[in-house]
């Protein structure tokens, strides 16, 4: 079969999409992918070796009203040019992540009735899931919560959050390696996510002193493209710190990264989080306050329940209660211990499977129908 998958703006919405294509792809289905021309999507999905077809779309900006007719013409041609791709293409099914890319590429799905799969990784459902969500024959969730409250959608089903198989089968000994990192050292990752988080980096950086007076302790600190410089610049590093704190801007091997890892500091998105528990990784999660209806948080609250993470509020990370929090998640071995047993199994471990079942079976629906009409 030949099955399109689209996600954009940020690495959250694109990593699952790209676990599903390695799947797809060793079920012997044909897979593509509809981003935009220049989000990050655009070099992930060339690098993962996907066929890529690129399409304008933006969301409302509310400073610039502007911004809101400039959007919509823009969705509008791009979906008139993905239906075109669509007829030339012809797909049995599409499958959206979420991001604005999703609603011309879902459009043009829905107007030349090809199977729509939406796979929500929050909590909560974003704009675009939420409006191509209620026409969509299937509905695939990480969270079943995510469809509280949500009139309308297509029929649901949980899968989890697809991890891709890098993620998955990194070892620690290739980690470690590649990080220059010896065997008997601990080590902490830390990382806000795709963009970096600001606040977190720097609550981190002025815990620099306290933490590498641990003698064993190396800390691989992921700030963000666009934060490296200027964490950099805060940690004043001696080239003796150097080789125990490894900086990255955006790091390509995040599978390495977490497989040498004994512990992890991170914010609450969905994507990191069906990674760190299928890692069964002791975290201490700091939910980034502003996303809508501040999904992270609702993210982080089965890990915190089922015990396999802390969770420290963004507004704390400037107080002794995130250093107690980090000294404990670095010194305390029995803890981390049973936070790695409660992870294991939280992230559905078949989800990359799920989630390719429901896509096979919405196609197998366009073939039944082919085969009436025929
Ligand atoms: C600010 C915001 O709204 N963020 C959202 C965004 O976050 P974001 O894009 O940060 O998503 P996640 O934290 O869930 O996932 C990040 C992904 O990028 C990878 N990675 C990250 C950093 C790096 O240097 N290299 C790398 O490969 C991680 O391994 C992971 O696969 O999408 C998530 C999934 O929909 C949401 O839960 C988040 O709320």
């Amino acid at each position: 079969m030949r099955i399109v998958l689209s996600g954009g703006g940020t690495a959250g919405h694109i990593n699952p999409a790209l676990a599903l294509a390695e799947t797809l792809e060793v079920r012997g289905h044909e897979v593509f992918f509809a981003g935009t021309p220049r989000g990050i999507e655009a070099r992930l999905a060339v690098e993962a070796g996907l066929s890529y077809e690129a399409f304008e779309a933006s969301g409302f900006d509310r400073a610039h009203p502007a911004s809101l007719p400039q959007g919509i013409a823009r969705i509008a041609r791009s979906t008139k040019r993905a239906v075109a791709w669509f007829d030339r293409i012809d797909p049995d099914a599409v499958a959206v992540f979420g991001g604005y890319v999703c609603i011309p590429v879902g459009r043009a799905a829905l107007k030349r009735r090809i199977p729509l799969v939406v796979h929500e990784q929050n909590s909560v459902m974003g704009l675009a899931n939420r409006y191509l969500g209620k026409r969509a024959d299937a509905v695939c969730l990480t969270y079943g919560e995510a469809a509280e409250g949500v009139r309308g959608l297509g029929p649901t089903v949980v899968t989890g959050n697809p991890v891709r198989a890098s993620v998955l089968s990194a070892t620690r000994e290739e980690g470690r390696e590649m990080l220059g990192i010896p065997d008997d050292a601990l080590v902490l990752l830390v990382t806000g996510g795709s963009l970096g988080a600001r606040h977190l980096n720097g609550a981190v950086a002025a815990l620099k002193d306290r933490l590498l007076s641990h003698p064993s302790l190396h800390v691989v600190h992921v700030t963000g493209p666009k934060e490296l410089d200027a964490v950099g610049e805060r940690l004043a590093l001696t080239p003796d710190q150097a080789q125990r704190w490894h900086l990255f801007g955006y790091q390509n091997e995040m599978g390495k990264c977490m497989a040498a890892a004994d512990a992890i500091v991170s914010r609450a998105g969905a994507t990191s989080l069906a990674e760190i528990s299928a890692r069964a990784i002791p975290a201490v999660l700091v939910p980034f306050p502003h996303a809508t209806a501040d999904h992270q948080t609702m993210n982080a609250r089965s890990y915190v329940d089922a015990g396999c993470a802390l969770c420290i509020a963004d507004d704390q990370v400037d107080t002794p209660q995130f250093e107690s929090a980090l000294c404990r998640l670095i010194e305390d071995e029995s803890m981390r211990a049973s936070m790695t047993a409660a992870a294991r199994g939280l992230n559905a471990a078949d989800a990359a499977s799920l989630l390719a079942d429901a896509v096979e079976r919405a196609a197998a629906s366009r073939a039944r129908t082919r085969g009436a009409e025929g």
